[in-house]
């Protein structure tokens, strides 16, 4: 069996999400918590706190940004030493209550960016995932042409942001040249990743069979207690093989 996922588009994967929550009687705060520690796995993963402890989390508006904030939480008690960018603090319960949960470890927030990023040693991008649509707006430019051009291992939340879900890095703005070196896709990969070629993790372990079914997607083979899979190196191209195959 290929370890190629089938992918989600972004209507597919916000339809999923409502399904979720609704028949699927999940809450927000659940998804957004398994979502968030599977990110941290992934972190993990690819840089353990003994090799780059400081680790600079960009947070965008939306539950992207929520996944940031959640792993940041879970990264502090791995002992990383987790800072937070989050420009827009939208007036949301949700967002508010994680923001205590950090502010109570004394995880800081910073205001300059690029100033943090001198400090980091890794960067997860948490700034957009599958609702990110037209030009990336204020403060948010600047933000991610320093990610693209920073040689700072960045790991990205469901999609390296302000690229297009489906075709992947924009022509031009400043995420025309952003490849992140690592990725994790939520729940299943987008098929922007046809465009990525770094590490690739799956994460989002809530998904039912029944659901992955009915959205044409894989349950991943998660293996032991683990809340991420490491989609290996191959999969790209048996992924490709397989959507020659489907004619996507
Ligand atoms: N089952 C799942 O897949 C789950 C998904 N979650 C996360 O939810 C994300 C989707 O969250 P949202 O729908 O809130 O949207 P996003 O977080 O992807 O981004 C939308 C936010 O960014 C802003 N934005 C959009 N385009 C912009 C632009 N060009 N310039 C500046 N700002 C822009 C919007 O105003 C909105 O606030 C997924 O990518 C994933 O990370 C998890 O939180 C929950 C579980
Ligand atoms: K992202």
């Amino acid at each position: 069996m290929t370890n190629a996922l089938r992918t989600l588009s972004a209507k597919a994967a916000a339809d999923l999400d409502r399904e979720l929550m609704s028949s699927g009687a999940f809450s927000l705060d659940q998804l957004m918590e398994l979502a968030g520690l599977s990110v941290s796995q992934a972190v993990y993963r690819v840089h353990p706190p003994s090799s780059k402890p400081k680790v600079l989390i960009a947070c965008g508006p939306g539950n992207n940004g929520g996944d940031g904030l959640v792993a940041a939480r879970h990264l502090y008690h791995y002992k990383y030493q987790p800072s937070i960018y989050y420009p827009k603090q939208p007036k949301n319960e949700l967002y508010e209550r994680l923001v205590v949960q950090l502010k109570d470890l004394g995880i800081p927030f910073v205001t300059d960016f690029h100033a943090a990023l001198k400090d980091a040693h890794q960067v997860v991008d948490a700034i957009f995932g599958f609702s990110f649509t037209g030009e990336v707006r204020e403060p948010f430019p600047s933000v991610i042409s320093a990610l693209a051009a920073t040689s700072l291992p960045v790991l990205s939340v469901d999609a390296p942001s302000s690229w297009d879900i489906e075709s992947g890095p924009p022509s031009s703005g400043p995420g025309k040249d952003f490849h992140p070196t690592a990725l994790i896709s939520l729940t299943a990969p987008k098929p922007l990743v046809k465009h990525f070629k770094g590490r690739h993790f799956v994460g989002g372990r809530f998904l039912t069979k029944k659901m992955a079914d009915k959205y044409g997607i894989d349950v991943p083979e998660y293996e032991g207690v683990d809340q991420v899979k490491e989609l290996g190196q191959g999969w790209l191209r048996a992924w490709m093989r397989g959507a020659d195959e489907e004619g996507n």
